[in-house]
């Protein structure tokens, strides 16, 4: 509820914004987004993970949590575009989804504010046609949520639902399904076993991918060595420029600098599973 209403206070002043205010509010909702791919039944042993208190509140003290942070690249990726595009043009982002749940609702606030501050033009979402781990997003709970939001008992929380629904309706929000993404291949193997999908992601201008799981298969769930470039690691896999937002809950992790994964080890054993810890990983050309 919280994040709604930040979000249409954002909207009543986002005309007004500079280019500074703008990319601290994009910041902002980057990092909620990370965050809250914190909350996973997996972590919490199936208890309920919401999240109460206001993460925003948190999000200074959980910055040196950011073992990667690209942001600053996807800035300056959706802002350039913003300046140089043509006034009808298209920029697409792709969001493919972890989460649903509190995780979600962090992926909406983050997209609706890149339609509403133009930085794009067009969401498209990939959620799962079957859940692989329990919490997974599908298209009932996508438009569940949506439905839910819309009919909250506050004005603003229900204006962000409606808002949402008539993005939904009017094409500027775009759900697809795929299976591809419930088979057990890592993504350098998308363009063989599913080239329709990879034709797709080819139209985006950034993916972001969310999550753990994600991760582990843009990686190919190898034990690569802590500072491999996560262009190598991706195998192949270049749709278009993409970014993964996860925070680490299994023992993979590419791009770090040399000796940071065996200080974090010597320090915390369980760096890489304990959900502490998060990555903005960046591939593409700016
Ligand atoms: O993709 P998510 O939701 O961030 O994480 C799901 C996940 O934590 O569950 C598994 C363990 O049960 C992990 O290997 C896996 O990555």
């Amino acid at each position: 509820m919280a994040l709604c209403i930040h979000l249409r206070e954002l909207m009543q002043i986002i005309e007004h914004l500079d280019e500074n205010q703008l990319k601290d509010e994009f910041f902002k909702l980057l990092q909620i987004s990370l965050w809250g791919n914190k909350c996973d039944l997996s972590l919490s042993g199936g208890e309920s993970s919401s999240q109460k208190t206001n993460v925003i509140h948190s999000l200074e003290d959980l910055k040196p949590f950011i073992l990667v942070n690209d942001m600053e690249h996807l800035w300056s990726l959706l802002s350039n575009r913003k300046k140089t595009r043509e006034k009808a043009s298209i920029v697409r982002v792709d969001i493919v989804l972890d989460n649903s749940g509190f995780e979600l609702v962090t992926d909406l606030i983050l997209v609706d504010f890149l339609l509403s501050s133009n930085l794009a033009t067009e969401i498209h979402f990939y959620g799962k046609m079957i859940p692989w781990f329990v919490s997974d997003t599908t298209i009932h709970d996508f438009n569940w949520l949506i439905e839910q939001v819309k009919y909250s008992d506050h004005k603003w929380v229900s204006e962000c639902g409606a808002n949402w629904e008539n993005y939904v309706k009017t094409g500027r929000w775009v759900y697809h399904d795929h299976i591809f993404w419930t088979l057990p291949h890592e993504f350098c193997a998308m363009s063989q076993v599913a080239p329709d999908l990879y034709a797709e992601l080819q139209k985006a201008h950034l993916i972001l991918f969310k999550g753990d799981l994600n991760y582990r298969k843009l990686t190919g769930d190898r034990k690569w060595e802590f500072t491999v470039p996560f262009h190598q690691a991706l195998n192949g896999f270049h749709p278009a420029p993409l970014c993964s937002i996860r925070t680490l809950k299994a023992e993979i992790q590419v791009g770090l600098q040399p000796g940071q994964g065996e200080q974090l080890t010597a320090s915390e054993p369980n760096w890489l599973t304990a959900g502490k810890y998060g990555v903005f990983q960046f591939d593409g050309p700016l």
